[in-house]
């Protein structure tokens, strides 16, 4: 074995000391030359081969350059000696890195490979549209020849992977807006950023623990689901409608959704946008990853065009879908030439298309939530199946919802409140018909005086409850003593929603499980 090195060492030491006559004695090209070939007669011996990632490909920054610096800050221990530390823009956590010039082993799938930072400095300023760092940077990937093919296949989509993870979990979201419509900044970017902090998650979200449950398990489906979707042939994209009274935590659910997921928000103003390839051009803009909202979807479309539109042979002269949208009935979209023949509208045709038309996939993993106040207002394309995935009804204050709230607001566990106090809640809230927006705003209000609080809650939900009663009675109760005005709300979303789209999930679930028990009732 001492043999081999020794004999291996003198084979090292030879190469050198030619290299070093061959850069003294002879001219630069021959000494180019012959490096080249010295170079060639060593890799022919070798049995590694190098890959080598410089920071700037040309004239563009290589991504995989980037990938591979945040992946090895994953792998370098903190105990090293000296260690290079950054902090991006848009993010709260510092990252680790190799230093100039050191290596590091890393393994994957059992084999060893070899990082090495290689940082040196620019020679000489080149001819290039736009200055160059003074050091040239890169990464020389050191690996067994037999192994390359593994390092192709596999290993680098891997680092890709890891570092895109890393940086949504460094970097903090951002929540994006078209406040200038869909004009474009210095920079080509229809949508203005500022980083996204909204502290509500699901489990600050006071709602139907079930429903809670059922909605988060859809969201982690849909976040795992690219086999999924691209086995059945579908865009991997999934829309939520949220609709209910002001204040019952529409925006709240879209904050958990994105905090949740880990996703941008792209809060999509409709009234600012001129015509559907503005909206287009939004879309082509948007990241995967991301949230994309249109908040209160009544007040943006005006249906009454589409009656307006009408001809004399009492044929439509739009499209069925070629309703105008527009802000909020008052003319958002403002300015001259906006109409139907002027082309500066945004159709609900277009608004489709953005959903999910040919363009809804260009990128991927994308979420759609419109939210609305006025279920029954929206036309019925926006509801049909397919369009909105899941239709989730954010209703007033029910019982196990207070719970929650109880539990942020004022910490209090199941069993910090008498049963008797439980008890009266339970038997009022329903009828108190306040939102937990309304009842939020009580509870932070002497939120260190637990029981004061609640005593208070507990009166105005009474003194709620008693006033719809009062107005129940001017209105007239139905034979179960239920408020109609209620069942009449209850009514209207039921026919907006059956209207186009088939049954309601939780129906088809019901109808599933007795289908279930059926069955199984048969095989006993
Ligand atoms: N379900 C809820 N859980 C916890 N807090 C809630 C809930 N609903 C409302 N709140 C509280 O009320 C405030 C307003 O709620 P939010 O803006 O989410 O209501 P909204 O349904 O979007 O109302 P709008 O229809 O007017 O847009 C929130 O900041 C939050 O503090
Ligand atoms: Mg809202």
């Amino acid at each position: 074995m001492k043999e081999y090195w020794t004999s291996l060492a003198s084979i090292l030491g030879v190469f050198a000391f030619c290299q070093t006559i061959l850069q003294t004695v002879f001219p630069p090209e021959l000494r180019f030359a012959s490096v080249k070939l010295f170079n060639r007669i060593f890799n022919c011996f070798s049995s590694y081969c190098y890959f080598d990632i410089t920071e700037i490909d040309g004239v563009n920054t290589n991504e995989l350059y980037n990938a591979v610096q945040l992946y090895l800050s994953s792998s370098v221990s903190i105990t090293g000696n000296r260690l290079s530390l950054t902090r991006a823009v848009n993010s709260s956590g510092f990252t680790f890195g190799l230093a100039n010039n050191d290596s590091i082993v890393d393994t994957f799938n059992g084999v060893n490979v070899v990082w090495e930072h290689v940082v040196t400095q620019r020679q000489a300023q080149t001819f290039s549209w736009r200055p160059l760092p003074d050091e040239k940077r890169g990464f020389t990937l050191r690996i067994k020849k037999k192994d390359k093919s593994l390092v192709l296949n596999s290993y680098l989509d891997y680092i890709m992977e890891k570092a895109n993870e890393i940086r949504r979990k460094n970097q903090d979201r951002l929540l994006y807006t078209n406040s200038r419509g869909g004009s474009l900044d210095s920079r080509g970017h229809p949508w203005e950023s500022v980083p996204f902090k909204h502290p509500s998650t699901f489990d600050t979200l006071a709602m139907d623990p079930q429903r809670k449950k059922e909605i988060m398990e859809d969201l982690r489906d849909f976040a795992n689901g690219q086999a999924f979707y691209h086995k059945t042939g579908r865009a991997w994209k999934r829309g939520y409608l949220l609709y209910g009274p002001p204040g019952t935590g529409k925006s709240s659910m879209i904050a958990a959704m994105a905090n949740f997921l880990g996703y941008d928000i792209y809060d999509l103003e409709l009234t600012e946008v001129h015509n559907n390839s503005e909206l287009r051009k939004l879309l082509m803009k948007t990241s995967s990853k991301s949230i994309i909202v249109i908040e209160d979807i009544d007040c943006s479309i005006n249906l009454t065009n589409r009656k307006n539109s009408t001809n004399s042979s009492g044929n439509s002269s739009r499209g069925y879908y070629d309703s105008e949208i527009r802000g909020s009935g008052v003319g958002g979209c403002g300015g001259s030439g906006c109409g139907e023949d002027g082309g500066n509208s945004i159709t609900l045709s277009g608004l489709l298309n953005f959903t999910d038309g040919l363009w809804s996939c260009c990128g991927s993993e994308r979420i759609f939530v419109f939210t609305t106040n006025h279920i029954e207002k929206l036309d019925p394309a926006l509801l049909r199946s397919g369009r909105m995935d899941m239709h989730i009804f954010m209703s007033y204050c029910s019982f196990p919802a207070l719970k929650i709230l109880l539990k942020n607001y004022l910490g209090c566990e199941d069993g910090d409140l008498d049963e008797s106090v439980l008890k009266e809640l339970e038997e009022v809230v329903e009828l108190a018909r306040m939102t937990p927006a309304d009842i939020s705003e009580v509870l932070i209000k002497n939120r260190r005086k637990k029981e004061k609080t609640v005593c208070e809650l507990l009166e105005t939900l009474k003194l709620r409850a008693e006033m719809n009663e009062k107005n129940g009675v001017l209105r007239g109760k139905n034979n179960n003593g239920v408020v109609e005005e209620e069942e009449e709300e209850e009514e209207q979303e039921k026919r907006a929603l059956d209207s186009e789209s088939p049954k309601q999930e939780s129906e088809i679930e019901d109808n599933c499980k007795e289908g279930e028990e059926e069955e199984e009732e048969k095989i006993k």
